[in-house]
């Protein structure tokens, strides 16, 4: 093996840690003691979401942060559901809302939900996933007041690797809301808005109907695989020498594995994040420092 691996539990660590001085210093400029409050909506039982919440959880505690998980049957209704998220955006004791995606889908019990509604409903101030329409619409426009954790997770780890992508060709493999899209967006930024170092990319999106996606995974100086197809990037699809980020969390048997065959592509890149202990990581470190952002942004 030839690659660094890009480790992304020390790094998110470290972020962790800031995340916790910022807390404190937080206090100290409040009168009255405010502990930031992060309310997770949980819904059925999908492994990924289930992942998260665990380590979610444990890292809120040690952030000094007060993480609250609100458990829902599958076949909860949407009207429940936006019941909960209209007490949780008035609950001033209540500083980020998080839905966890995906939300179950018709069939198992309920009717399913319609996932942009309850997006809609969450009150931008508290949208520490930076997925409401207000959030999404300011990252466009270059001036953000939340970043979606996981793409600003990828940004930080770039970053705090010295690895610039600045005139680089990007490739992004997915264009979900939550990953693939924000990522190739601040990427192509030009204004440094999304971290400096990491913007001004010259950024392609692939998905699933990108013809000869291997010979455009092979053109990427930076290849960044946010698909949910355990292991599908190849070795032969990754340039010699790139940087390759593998956003994957996928439950195989009772292993992670991610979008990338690890092994294979770490012969042929410069360097690689491992699954786990890349990507998942820094974006619970993200998602902290929303929470306490937007406790900021409540309370001074
Ligand atoms: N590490 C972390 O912190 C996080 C990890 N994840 C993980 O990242 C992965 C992706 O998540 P998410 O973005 O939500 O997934 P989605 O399922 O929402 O999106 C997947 C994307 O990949 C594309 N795709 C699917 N199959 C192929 C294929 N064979 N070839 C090319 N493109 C394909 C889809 O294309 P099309 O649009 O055409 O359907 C779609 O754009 C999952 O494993 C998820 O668990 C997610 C969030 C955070
Ligand atoms: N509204 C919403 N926002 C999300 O950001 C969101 C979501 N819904 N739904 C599910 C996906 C998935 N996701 C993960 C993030 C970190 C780890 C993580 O910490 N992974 C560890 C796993 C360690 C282990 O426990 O084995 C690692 O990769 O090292 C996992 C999964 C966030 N997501």
């Amino acid at each position: 093996m030839t690659a660094e691996i890009l480790d992304g539990k020390r790094i998110a660590a470290e972020i962790r840690e800031e995340v916790a001085q910022a807390v404190k210093k937080l206090q100290l400029e409040l009168t009255r003691k405010v502990v930031p409050c992060l309310a997770a909506v949980l819904v059925g039982e999908d492994p990924a979401s289930q992942v998260y919440v665990r380590n979610k959880q444990r890292a809120c505690e040690k952030a000094g942060i007060e993480g609250r998980t609100h458990r829902l049957p599958a076949d909860t209704s949407q009207t429940q559901l936006l019941e909960l998220i209209g007490q949780l955006n008035e609950d001033v004791s209540v500083n980020g809302i998080l839905v966890q995606l995906p939300l179950p889908s018709a069939g198992n019990g309920g009717a399913g939900f319609d996932e942009r509604a309850v997006l809609d409903a969450v009150d931008p101030l508290k949208d520490v996933d930076a997925f409401s329409p207000v959030n999404v619409g300011l990252l466009m426009q270059g001036r953000p007041r939340f970043l979606p954790c996981t793409p600003h997770g990828i940004v930080q780890l770039l970053h705090r690797c010295n690895i610039s992508v600045a005139g680089k060709h990007v490739v992004v493999v997915g264009r979900s809301d939550i990953v693939g899209k924000p990522m190739a967006m601040m990427l192509a930024q030009r204004d440094g808005s999304c971290g400096r170092e990491v913007a001004n990319a010259t950024v392609t999106i692939a998905h699933s109907r990108t013809a000869n996606l291997a010979e455009v995974c092979q053109s990427a100086d930076c290849l960044i695989a946010a698909v949910g197809v355990p292991e599908m990037i190849k070795g032969n699809m990754v340039k010699p020498g790139a940087v390759v980020i593998d956003v994957g969390i996928n439950r195989v048997g009772d292993k992670l594995v991610g979008d990338v065959a690890f092994a294979e592509a770490a012969e042929v890149a410069s360097a690689i994040t491992p699954v786990p202990g890349g990507v998942g990581p820094l974006t619970i470190a993200m998602l902290l420092h929303n929470t306490v952002l937007a406790t900021r942004l409540q309370h001074v």
